[in-house]
């Protein structure tokens, strides 16, 4: 009979310390020695094969081959976590024996060229199966707390069953480690059986007195296999924990903080819920980047190139974005550190680009982007943790958003700061105040960490809709950047550029010749979404892409027609949505177009009034605020100070009652600026006069017939202009900012400016009274 050859491999290698795999056991450990962590990370997958060579000195950190164990594990990776940077958790199921030729490291993935040590057939079993077998059962009524999950296997064969039982009833390495270098039969289980009466008299000996530190030990063991899997494997643990600690670099502060958990946490009962609480606490501090700082470009022409490629049009705030930037370049360039300015703030309606605004800010200068949306946010403690006092407490998002980042420098978009709320649980935007302010965040104290983190290099943007309802404090620390509703010419422009080619890949559509027609993107904007930004537009350009890619699949009549005009949009869309459109050219006395403003971007608020028999009552309906049920009074008072100039009899009020309504009812309204809409409504309804149904106005109307300014103007003309008025009144006083109008509006909006209600007559009435 000839010996089989011996089986020679050269396969990746970690040595290990505290820890023996023998074949047939399952063993998680812990990587995270540099020479090993790079082998794993170059040179091993899940499913792969590598050698465990065990270390004779422990303390030793880049072993030589003389001082391996001659004999190691080939080992199977069942699972590979990292569970921190640079750390992982790797599950092993030993597969058979290795004898070490050779031990590689020559700086790249370390190896070893060993032989696999086929298992030997055993010869004369029965004797010695029955030996093993009472020893081990004799050992187990003994002491069966050592025994823990273990179970005798009957039918396994000698040399694998003797293998189960050392790595399960073994608890010291160096034991496991003299069955390991076995590989012969009858030796091995001699070994084993040796091993085992000592263990067997000590813990006789034990038993007499106390509990002592060995079957102690055994019960960790014990318990520490049932409840994670681990043997031996928890002082390793905590002392990996440590190392890592110490080459984390997290400060003084941090580390003293985290070695004291650790040696808190190895006194306390590892399945414990203080044991979870604790480790979970050393895991964040471990998890931080501490150090880790994202290789910041800023280059000017780049963020400008890559600002431009994934927006249209808003030069304005791309120049005032990179102003910004240069800032940035300049203080850095100078060594100054951080730019301690103000924040930027976008504000503007939904959907015209701000979060995406920033993205691209994040893009350009290549730091991680990360969003913390504050809308609906009342608790203090969701921005700055919990205490650690009981289960389940957290850091606040700040933190936890810094952890997903991974590094200490990424952008956060601090996103809807306006719609902050705060009750009795503490006030939000104090705590944001610290996260903003340089004099404070450079030691941002979150509740869980209990540490000081440094904030100074992360760059913050905010966004809202509505300025006015930024707390104050918080305010005054942002340089606000406006945004407004774009004009059909803009929108179709996005959607040419931008929208319709992304969503062209999005539905695998590229490639198909699919275009829209712009009388066809027009109607599209125009018919089928309202809105100030372009994310409806977004969502309509794909459902029209779905039908689409559905008809290229299943021909209904005729072949694929790949172009989209303006009368396929009812058969891909179904009917119009929105016909935005002014009243008619003469609409019936009382009915005037108001414009106003809202946090969705302008509107046009079409006012209604009536005049019928009564006793000179005003009713209004439609959810008006007191501010604009105060101003329906006043224009009804101005009215009967002008009766005489209006042409209105003496005395008109005796015998007629009066209601507005602002249709939409059930929309609250409110606000001083339909002044003069109101004005014009009931003079239009009292006079009979029809008012000219292509003028839009808005001002603020004072008893003695002054117009005074009001806000919003550009939202409020961008509305008329996309509602198709031909001219709009608006307050002189308002004349400053009409230069913020886009030049497509200013062309075809005629624009009237007044200082007093008796201009608005002539310009509002289809004829005079
Ligand atoms: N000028 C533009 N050029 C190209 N795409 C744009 C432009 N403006 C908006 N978009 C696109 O419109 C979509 C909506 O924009 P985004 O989500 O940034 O809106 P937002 O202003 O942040 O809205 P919200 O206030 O609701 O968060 C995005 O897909 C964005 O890329």
């Amino acid at each position: 009979m000839t010996e089989p050859t011996p089986k020679t491999l050269t396969l990746p290698a970690i040595p290990v310390r505290e820890m023996v795999l023998l074949p047939g056991a399952r063993v998680p450990f812990m990587v995270a020695r540099s020479a090993s962590v790079r082998t794993l990370e170059l040179g091993i997958k899940l499913g792969d094969h590598l050698v465990l060579l065990g270390q004779r000195n422990p303390k030793e950190d880049q072993p030589k081959q003389e001082s391996l164990h001659a004999i190691g594990a080939l080992a199977l990776v069942e699972s590979l976590i990292e569970v921190a940077d640079g750390h992982y958790r790797l599950g092993v199921l030993g597969v058979a024996r290795v004898r070490l030729g050779r031990y590689l490291d020559d700086g790249d993935v370390v190896k070893a060229e060993v032989e696999v040590l086929a298992e030997p057939a055993a010869a004369g079993e029965a004797a010695l199966r029955e030996a093993f077998h009472g020893a081990v059962e004799r050992f187990l009524a003994r002491s069966p707390e050592a025994a823990g999950s273990f179970v005798l296997d009957p039918d396994m064969a000698l040399g694998q069953a003797v293998d189960a039982a050392a790595a399960a009833l073994l608890p010291d390495v160096r034991d496991k480690q003299a069955v390991l270098d076995q590989a012969e039969i009858e030796p091995r289980l001699h070994t084993f059986l040796k091993i085992l009466e000592t263990l067997a008299a000590r813990s006789q000996a034990d038993k007499a007195g106390e509990m002592d530190a060995l079957v102690k030990e055994h019960k960790a063991f014990v318990l520490g296999e049932k409840m994670r899997g681990l043997p031996d494997g928890r002082k390793d643990e905590i002392a990996q924990l440590r190392e890592r600690v110490l080459k984390a670099e997290m400060g003084d502060e941090a580390e003293a903080k985290a070695l004291e958990e650790l040696d808190r946490l190895e006194a306390m009962p590892p399945q414990s819920a203080e044991a979870t609480v604790s480790r979970t606490y050393v895991d964040w501090l471990l998890a931080l980047p501490w150090r880790k700082t994202a290789d910041d470009r800023l280059d000017l022409d780049e963020a400008e190139r890559i600002l431009d490629e994934d927006h249209a049009g808003l030069e304005k705030v791309k120049a005032r974005i990179l102003e910004h930037l240069a800032v940035m370049r300049r203080l850095r360039d100078l060594g100054s550190g951080a730019l301690r300015g103000p924040i930027l703030c976008l504000v503007g309606p939904p959907g015209v680009g701000k979060t995406s605004l920033a993205r691209s800010i994040a893009r350009a200068l290549n730091r991680p982007f990360l969003r913390f949306s504050l809308g609906g946010v009342r608790d203090e403690s969701e921005i700055r943790g919990h205490r650690r006092t009981y289960i389940g407490s957290m850091p606040g998002r700040i933190i936890s958003l810094l952890k997903k980042g991974g590094v200490r420098n990424p952008l956060i978009l601090l996103d809807e700061i306006d719609k902050m709320g705060s009750d009795w649980r503490g006030d939000p935007s104090s705590a944001l105040l610290e996260v903003l302010d340089p004099e404070q965040n450079a030691a941002f104290q979150d509740h869980y960490l209990d540490v000081g983190f440094d904030l100074s290099q992360v760059l913050f943007l905010a966004t809202a809709n509505v300025r006015h309802q930024i707390p104050l404090p918080l305010d005054d620390r942002l340089e606000i950047i406006e945004l407004s509703s774009y004009t059909l010419g803009e929108k179709k422009a996005i959607a040419t550029r931008h929208l319709v080619p992304r969503a062209l890949e999005r539905h695998g559509m590229g490639g198909l010749g699919v275009a829209f027609e712009e009388g066809a993107l027009e109607d599209l904007i125009q018919a089928y979404t309202k809105e100030a930004g372009v994310r409806q537009l977004e969502r309509e350009l794909s459902a029209v892409l779905r039908k689409l890619a559905r008809q290229t699949l299943q021909d209904g009549e005729g072949p694929f027609d790949p172009v989209v005009t303006r009368a396929r949009l009812p058969e891909l869309l179904g009917p119009e949505r929105f016909l935005e459109k002014p009243l008619g050219p003469e609409p019936p006395p009382g009915v005037v177009n108001g414009l106003a403003w809202t946090p969705t971007g302008g509107d046009l608020l079409t006012i209604e009034a009536a005049r019928l028999p009564g006793k000179g009552t005003l009713r209004l309906t439609g959810k008006l605020g007191e501010v604009m049920q105060e101003s329906a009074n006043l224009a009804l008072s101005y009215v009967r100070m002008r009766a005489e100039a209006l042409g209105l009899e003496p005395g008109f009020l005796e015998t007629t009652d009066l209601h507005v309504h602002l249709p939409e009812g059930a929309i609250p309204k409110d606000g001083p600026s339909a002044g003069i809409t109101l004005a014009m409504a009931l003079i239009s309804a009292l006079t009979g006069i029809p008012a000219r149904g292509d003028v839009a106005m808005t001002g603020e109307l004072t008893l003695r017939g002054m117009v005074l300014p009001i806000g919003g103007l550009k939202e409020k003309l961008l509305a008329a202009h996309r509602m198709g008025c031909r001219s709009a009144i608006i307050p002189a006083g308002n004349a400053r900012h009409l230069g913020e109008l886009p030049a497509e509006v200013r062309e075809q909006l005629e624009i009237h400016l007044v200082e007093r209600m008796d201009e608005v007559l002539p310009l509002a009435l289809s004829r005079m009274p």
